[in-house]
């Protein structure tokens, strides 16, 4: 059975008019596609704030730039405000800002208006293995006056460091502080500022789940691409799908079925294992070409009965898979879905680029035209 005619429908009839992180890709079905990158003081932001030595530039470091764990234990302190801009190398689209944690942030000589209304999420990271009650009256300070100037940001708490931390000591100190954060915002009356909570450590696979939530709550398309996922893998007799950003191993979308983290664990590790195949075996022998290309893909047999396929959707992305050694027989079933669902993801991506075009250059009769764009949902403005 075949899954076009379905994908096909899909990808036209939500008419996704809002643009899309990233242009997606290269070659000779997009050449049409202009790219046309955001400038990159206007891309949304994620700003990673908190107290000194709580973690961030860390985050930072092992999540986008493939920095061992261990290494982060010789960062020396952030100084100023230090702006990564990630969109040449991922598909995240993002500006993310670390912020240095001594500064004091509301200094009037800060604009922190400018900064806040540009941002799309605001990540707050607190050390779990300190003693958090100052962390906490920061973390009330900093997103009341974000919500005050922009209601629309995504507030996320990492409670960080947790690898220290016995099981129950995480439960108890992941209630202790959505306890308190939320009654000092109900003290303030600020109820409908909605705070989301994850247990985080750069040591295992939790801080690219928790990154991976917060990138894709400022996706706008991720239902399509849920769907697009849902489809593949019921027509497919897939257990799980993950659409992955390469660079960093956030998953962008995955199907509706419950992720454990041990499936993405194993996910993540098989894109490791083809990157760095590919990076020794892969290259030119003058060392040109790219570890990560169109021929990309990999099939893993383990000894459990289970496969792991991997394809390269885009310059970006890549799709993993998990599946049983018996849905495996009809490989070539799977193959031509692929197809299928990698040829929709290009068309839902194609009306992303071309909406974030000036209106009026569009084609007359563009799905794009006459929408207000906003870029991953959140205001361009120039900081
Ligand atoms: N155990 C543990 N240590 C961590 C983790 N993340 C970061 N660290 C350590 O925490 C220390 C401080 O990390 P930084 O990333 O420099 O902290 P920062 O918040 O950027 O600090 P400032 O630049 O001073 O604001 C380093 O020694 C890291 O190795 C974690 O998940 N677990």
């Amino acid at each position: 059975m075949s899954i076009q005619y379905e994908v096909e429908q899909l990808a036209g009839s939500y008419g996704v008019a809002d643009s899309f992180p990233k242009d997606f890709g290269y070659g000779d079905e997009e050449a049409d596609i202009e790219d046309s990158p955001a400038p990159s003081d206007s891309k949304p932001r994620i700003l990673l704030m908190g107290l000194r030595r709580s973690g961030k530039s860390s985050i930072q470091k092992v999540v986008f730039h493939k920095m061992s764990p261990n290494e982060t234990l010789f960062l020396e302190s952030t100084n100023k405000i230090y702006k990564d801009d990630i969109s040449s190398s991922s598909f995240v689209n993002f500006q993310i800002w670390d912020f240095p944690g001594q500064v004091d942030f509301f200094d009037p000589t800060f604009d922190y208006e400018m900064i806040f209304r540009g941002t799309g999420a605001l990540i707050f990271v607190i050390d779990a293995q300190d003693d958090y009650v100052e962390a906490l009256g920061r973390l009330h300070l900093t997103v009341s006056r974000a919500y005050r100037v922009n209601p629309e940001i995504n507030f996320e708490v990492f409670i960080h460091k947790v690898d220290g931390l016995s099981d129950d000591h995480k439960i108890e100190t992941q209630r202790d502080i959505h306890q308190r954060a939320n009654d000092d915002l109900a003290d303030a009356s600020l109820e409908k500022l909605h705070l989301s909570f994850y247990l985080t450590s750069i040591y295992d696979h939790s801080i690219f789940e928790a990154f991976s939530k917060v990138v894709q709550k400022l996706i706008p398309q991720l239902p399509t691409l849920e769907n697009l996922l849902n489809i593949f893998i019921s027509n497919s007799g897939i257990e799980k799908a993950f659409l992955f950003d390469v660079v960093s191993k956030i998953y962008i979308a995955t199907d509706s079925s419950p992720v454990d983290m041990q499936s993405y664990e194993l996910c993540c590790d098989m894109i490791d294992v083809v990157i760095d195949v590919s990076c020794i075996y892969g290259l030119r022998e003058d060392g040109s070409g790219s570890a990560y290309d169109k021929e990309s893909m990999a099939i893993i047999k383990l000894n459990n009965t289970t496969v792991l396929y991997l394809k390269e959707v885009t310059k970006f992305l890549a799709l993993v898979c998990i599946l049983r050694e018996e849905s495996f027989e009809r490989k070539g079933l799977i193959d031509y879905n692929f197809h299928c669902f990698r040829k929709a993801i290009h068309e839902v991506f194609e009306v992303g680029v071309l909406s974030q075009r000036p209106l009026g250059t569009l084609p007359v009769g563009s799905p794009a035209r006459g929408k207000a764009v906003a870029l991953n949902g959140t205001p361009r403005n120039t900081v």
